[in-house]
């Protein structure tokens, strides 16, 4: 009986695996089609509270990137924490805007023109329709005492020009450094349902050349035009241990800018509260930092460091002359009688 039975499985076996043979080996059938169990999971969507939908780069004609031939040999393009530096030749503008243009952001500014620096706006404003974020919506907040004195600039489409309207205080340090408090309270009450990322600017400067989306960072920060060639121990970082802006000898990265910086407009409003609480502290022990708020920006960027961030091409110094590293000029400050404007 199992002798029988063994027999039958074998043979059933040995029909099955010929037909198999057949089927297989003889109509050259290489391979059976396969169905993925559950193919509903392809039209599963995450909600995620911040979706955004995927960039792809369309079909673009370009250089090879060439790993063993970086464009740029006479400068870092990246810091030691792997932010980018944002160097002329380092980038291709045109996959940056095919990947940025169809997010449709807008990008804020903010300048203030507080007392005689109203007379700086029109230029500022002028030139930033030429190169700033050309072909994106901009808006520009413009914060001043005497918004009857500044002039009227063509904007182009998709570009508008707000006035936020702010107290002069007395001192010209004061003005500088209460630029942290306003634009906090700012973004809080206003801008941060409108724009997507906020660059914070001088207004004494002008626009000299392009000025694109790859300077756009979750936090930005510019290298002082007067630093970027010297030791540290030269920086004029705030040496006093009794500031909240103190940097001992032997600590720092770059000299940054107090003209420049920006990113996504949330990492904006957290930075401007920290610094302007850090200038508080200063103000409740009595003191002053070196250079103001920018002493408190190179405190906080020691610590808390730019995910990206721009050469002196993008905060540049038209008194100084331009040295072979610097290529283009994009912005720079407007030379100015400091007595008389600051009086
Ligand atoms: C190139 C650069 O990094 N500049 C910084 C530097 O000197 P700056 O000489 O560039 O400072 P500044 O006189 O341009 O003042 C900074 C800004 O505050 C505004 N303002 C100032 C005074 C006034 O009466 N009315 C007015 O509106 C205006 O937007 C001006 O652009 O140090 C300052 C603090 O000491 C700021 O950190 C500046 O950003
Ligand atoms: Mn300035």
């Amino acid at each position: 009986m199992i002798y029988r039975k063994v027999l039958g499985s074998f043979v059933c076996l040995f029909v099955v695996a010929a037909f198999i043979w057949i089927i297989v080996g003889n109509r050259k059938v290489h391979y059976l089609p396969y169905y993925l169990p559950c193919p509903e999971i392809f039209s599963v969507k995450l909600q995620y509270t911040e979706a955004k939908l995927i960039q792809l780069f369309p079909q673009l004609f370009y250089q090879q990137p060439r790993v063993l031939d970086p464009k740029r040999q006479d400068v870092l393009t990246v810091t030691p924490w792997l932010a980018p530096i944002i160097w002329e030749g380092t980038f291709n503008s045109e996959i940056l805007d095919s990947a940025y243009r169809p997010l449709n952001l807008t990008i804020g500014v903010t300048a203030f023109a507080v007392g005689k620096y109203t007379r700086f706006v029109g230029r500022f404003l002028e030139s930033a329709e030429k190169h700033f974020m050309k072909g994106y919506r901009v808006n520009y907040y413009i914060f001043t005492d005497k918004p009857e004195t500044i002039p009227h600039v063509q904007l182009q489409p998709g570009r508008r020009f707000v006035f936020v309207p702010i107290k002069k205080y007395p001192s010209w340090q004061e003005i500088s450094m209460r630029r942290m408090e306003a634009i906090n309270k700012h973004i809080a009450e206003t801008s941060h349902q409108e724009v997507d990322y906020l660059f914070c600017l001088d207004s004494d400067m002008v626009f000299h050349n392009a000025w694109g989306p790859e300077t756009l960072g979750d936090i930005v920060a510019a290298i002082h035009p007067g630093y970027f060639n010297v030791p540290r121990s030269q920086f004029p970082y705030e040496r006093r241990s009794s500031s909240a802006a103190y940097i001992p000898d032997g600590e720092g990265d770059f000299y940054y800018g107090g003209a420049v910086f920006g990113g996504l407009v949330k990492k904006v409003y957290e930075f401007t509260k920290t610094c302007h609480m850090t200038i508080l502290a200063d103000k409740a022990n009595g003191i002053m930092a070196a250079w103001q708020e920018e002493s408190h920006l190179n405190r906080h960027f020691l610590s808390n460091k730019p995910t990206k961030v721009l050469s002196p091409e993008y905060l540049w110094d038209d008194r100084k002359p331009k040295p072979p590293v610097i290529h283009l000029i994009r912005f720079s400050t407007v030379d100015k009688n400091y007595k008389e404007i600051r009086d």
